[in-house]
């Protein structure tokens, strides 16, 4: 199987002329189908910009970022919207749709999958909410549900394309320790029975050890990888 995320050389700086500031420098990264990688680092290291090159959330400067198979070096906004289709995002808040139930929240991740109907769509996002342990709360709005429970609505919704890759951004900030813990964990073990790789970007120490892999960041570079378990101080 070939890697899901392949970066060399990846540089990106914000601003023109003589505002221009590095933010990622020479990055180089690879992922594994199925691996769980956590990316931390100092507040300002660039963790969410990398994130957001390699979702396709913003064009390519300079170097290679080849994801699900795309190049996304000089690739159209075309281009970009259609991997997006084929990745799952979780974000620190929610996102979740207030007017809309559990089932319909997950369900409109599915509204481009073709040759699904209504009826599929929502059969489809009855499963994932089981998967996720909320089969019962299918009919709740989100405002009925926990921050954890909600939370794993989002899992559910990032899982329900059958998405090649998950990229996350702090989806354990706005929850307790236990709440925390047990979403990602439900998120990797989806996600790794699946073989699809999930790059997480966290400040939160009480989740690394459930990395297989974790990498710093420090000033837009990537500082030498340490082994899950050894917990950086952050
Ligand atoms: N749209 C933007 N325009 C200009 N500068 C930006 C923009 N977005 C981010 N930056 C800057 O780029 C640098 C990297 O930001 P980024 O959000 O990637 O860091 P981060 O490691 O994710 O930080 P945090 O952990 O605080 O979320 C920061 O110095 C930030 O101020």
């Amino acid at each position: 199987m070939t890697a899901p995320v392949e970066i060399h050389g990846l540089t990106y700086a914000f601003g023109e002329g003589e505002l221009r500031r590095p933010v990622l420098r020479d990055i180089a990264l690879a992922l594994q189908p199925g691996e769980i990688v956590l990316l931390t680092g100092p507040s300002g290291s660039g963790k969410t910009t990398l994130l957001t090159l390699i979702g396709a959330l913003r064009a390519m400067q300079e170097g290679s970022c080849r994801v699900l198979g795309q190049e996304l070096m000089g690739a159209g906004e075309a281009q970009r919207v259609a991997l997006r289709r084929r990745i799952g995002f979780i974000f620190q808040q929610h996102n979740l749709l207030g007017y809309l139930t559990a089932r319909q929240n997950v369900a409109m991740a599915l509204e481009l999958h073709p040759g699904l109907t209504e009826a599929g769509r929502l059969e489809r996002a009855t499963a994932m909410l089981e998967a996720v342990g909320l089969g019962d709360r299918g009919d709740s709005r989100p405002a009925q549900l926990s921050g954890g429970q909600r939370q794993r609505v989002a899992v559910a919704r990032a899982l329900a394309g059958d998405p090649g890759l998950i990229l996350a951004d702090e989806p354990t900030a706005a929850l307790d320790r236990q709440s925390g813990g047990e979403v990602v964990r439900l998120l990797r073990d989806l996600a790794r029975r699946r073989g699809v790789a999930i790059l997480l970007v966290t400040h939160d120490p009480r989740i690394l050890d459930l990395a297989d892999r974790i990498i710093s960041m420090e000033d837009g570079r990537i500082v030498p990888t340490k082994q899950a378990g050894a917990v950086p101080a952050l």
